[in-house]
């Protein structure tokens, strides 16, 4: 699977100034702490060549001044080394920690604040690898990389300038063989960047397939997908090791041609160096110096290599993370936000009406057809139709999850688009089939609908949901944690949870995509109770899939195709025999379920299933 998401061209360059400019100051520290450092510890083959050609033979006059001075300098240079490069490290840390900390912060409140269009194209697994192999690989780069490349290009410039100093001729020789060398270097980089991008979504598909697998075990139990699920994993397992692979053999290329050319220039340089210390054309220290430092010259950059391994992953990760942070919501909040009108005393719900709304999702053709609908304050509407008729997608208009692409969606006259996603989240709720329940108590779980709420609102909540009975026999009550406790929560506590948590949070239009799962008659009786009691008095749009659910409803709708094919109460549908009435004859007699079978009603794969249920 590729990592679709495409960055605007310089957005990794943008996402790492942005996140390092508020510590600029202690980067220019950090940096001016590891030039010292590399500066200092550069001394050392100039004291060996003091030593070799004037201490020594000073200590042959009987003057040990010179030696003494060595000794001194050796251990200043110790001392100051260890101390700056103990500095760095804290330094650097310090400032990788801070990074990474609010890159991670970023990614999740932008993940967070990205619409349901998004979230339904770009899977929660290869979020969870942005947010963990993606922002690891930087870590990696802040932590240890930067120091090995920056202290690279220090050493470099700075060993380079020694070498002319001690000996120009010297020091062009080793910049002559430091050419072919950097040229190795930059063809590495180039097939590097393909490998170490290729690899990185190749990890982020195994971290998807895991994600996948085991957020959806049971179904994977069930359907005893294991096998082919094996199989899928080891394909896309082989693939991830092949780049793998693929990265060590460009390394082993990289690492053998690079040692190949350093040794090579060092071994001439010897020779070169030696016939001009034999001719006294150089002196023996320097030239012992002159080696000392080209072993260093040498090591940094093919170090450097190692080095790449870690930036190149780095650099795309980065790309993926800015191309992630990139995207904009496709439901934005509006430039200047309007306010609902003040509601009526004693009016509960508000009017909505879908004005010549039409509806495609980006991939694809028309899921809702131009439509007119008006839902009056307090209604109760129940949507029906066939699998893929368009259902879920008109919910998701109404819980501006997506705008449509014609028309408008208005709650007392308001364009959705036009209200601020606090005022507009406080006046339309919608509850899912899944009836999530997040980490934390009960008593957190139902006060999601009102964060303000206190336990006397939230057991009064339960109370009239019909929850309080089985939240006081948990063990801790209502400061049970789901967490220990979550499976053991069955399903149809799961949605009186989910319904006290709506009744709770009190808006003026509910929206109920009723869950497919069957439960047991005393359950369904709980659910619908609890039903009716969120419903009361609010608008409510309800996808319906029970008859006791339908008879509820003040009105039906029936979805054929994206289009509303029939409006009415329940009664008037059964008497217009339409679609309804066929379905609701297929719930109410078992034995017209098998005549409505053999028909091509697309409304009789439901009714099969309504009539199914307990
Ligand atoms: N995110 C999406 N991107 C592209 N197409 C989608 C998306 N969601 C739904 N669709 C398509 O839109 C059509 C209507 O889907 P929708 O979920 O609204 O139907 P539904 O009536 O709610 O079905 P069900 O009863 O099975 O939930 C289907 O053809 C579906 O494949």
């Amino acid at each position: 699977m590729k990592d679709a998401l495409p960055a605007p061209p310089g957005a990794s360059r943008a996402l790492l100034g942005s996140l390092l400019r508020p510590h600029r100051r202690r980067v220019v520290v950090t940096c001016l702490v590891l030039i010292l450092q590399r500066g200092i510890s550069q001394v050392s083959p100039l004291l060996v060549a003091y030593t070799i050609d004037r201490a020594v033979p000073a200590l042959r006059e009987n003057d040990r001044g010179p030696i003494l001075a060595v000794c001194l300098g050796y251990l200043l240079v110790v001392a100051g080394s260890g101390a700056l490069q103990y500095g760095y490290v804290r330094l650097s840390a310090r400032v990788g920690q801070d990074v990474i900390f609010d890159l991670l912060g970023r990614v999740f409140r932008h993940s967070q604040a990205l619409s349901v269009d998004f979230h339904e194209r770009y899977t929660s697994g290869r979020l969870t690898s942005r947010a963990t192999s993606d922002v690891g690989a930087l870590r990696g780069l802040l932590t240890k990389g930067l120091e090995d490349i920056v202290g690279a290009v220090l050493t470099t410039v700075c060993i380079t300038g020694l070498l002319l100093y001690l000996d120009w001729q010297l020091g062009l020789a080793a910049v002559a063989v430091g050419g072919p060398l950097y040229l190795t270097v930059r063809t590495f980089r180039r097939r590097a960047t393909r490998v170490y991008r290729e690899r990185s979504s190749a990890m982020a598909t195994v971290t998807g397939k895991f994600s996948e697998t085991f957020h959806n075990i049971r179904a994977v139990q069930t359907f005893r997908l294991e096998r082919p699920n094996d199989e899928s994993f080891r394909r896309i397992n082989r693939h991830h090791a092949d780049l793998n692979g693929d990265a060590a053999l460009e390394m082993g290329r990289y690492v053998t041609s690079s040692r190949l050319i350093a040794n090579a220039g060092i071994a001439l340089l010897v020779m070169w160096g030696a016939h001009r210390v034999a001719s006294d054309s150089l002196e023996l220290g320097v030239f012992t110096a002159a080696v000392l430092y080209l072993r260093r010259l040498y090591d940094d950059p093919l170090k450097l290599g190692g080095v790449l391994d870690a930036y190149q992953s780095a650099v795309a990760s980065l790309e993926k993370i800015a191309a992630l942070l990139a995207q904009r919501p496709s439901v934005p909040e509006p430039a200047a936000p309007q306010r609902l009108p003040a509601n009526a005393p004693g009016r509960r719900g508000r009017q909505v009406v879908f004005e010549n709304v039409s509806f495609t999702y980006r991939t694809g053709d028309e899921v809702l057809s131009p439509f007119d609908l008006t839902l009056t304050a307090g209604e109760t509407v129940a949507v029906v139709g066939a699998t893929g008729a368009g259902k879920s997608t008109l919910a998701k208009l109404l819980a501006r999850f997506h705008d449509p692409s014609h028309g408008r969606v208005l709650l007392d006259d308001v364009d959705l688009r036009d209200l601020a996603t606090a005022e507009l989240r406080r006046g339309v709720v919608m509850v899912t089939q899944d009836a999530f329940i997040f980490s934390g108590t009960i008593a957190d779980n139902i006060a999601i609908g009102r964060p303000e709420a206190d336990r006397k609102d939230i057991e009064r909540a339960a109370r009239a949901i019909g929850a309080h009975g089985f939240i006081s026999a948990l063990p801790d009550g209502y400061d049970t944690d789901v967490r220990t406790r979550g499976t053991l929560i069955s399903a149809g506590q799961r949605q009186l949870l989910a319904l006290a948590r709506a009744l709770l949070a009190d808006p003026a239009v509910v929206i109920l995509d009723e869950a497919t799962s069957s439960l047991d008659i005393p359950g369904e009786r709980l659910v619908q109770r609890a039903m009716s009691t969120v419903l009361k008095g609010r608008t409510a749009l309800v996808i319906a899939h029970r008859l006791s659910t339908v008879r509820i409803a003040d009105r039906v709708l029936v979805l054929a195709d994206g289009r509303v094919v029939e409006d009415g109460t329940p009664d008037a549908l059964i008497d217009r025999r339409g679609k309804f009435a066929d379905l609701h004859a297929a719930w109410s007699s078992p034995l017209n379920r098998s005549a409505l079978i053999r028909s091509t009603s697309p409304l009789v794969t439901q009714a099969e299933s309504f009539s199914n249920r307990p």
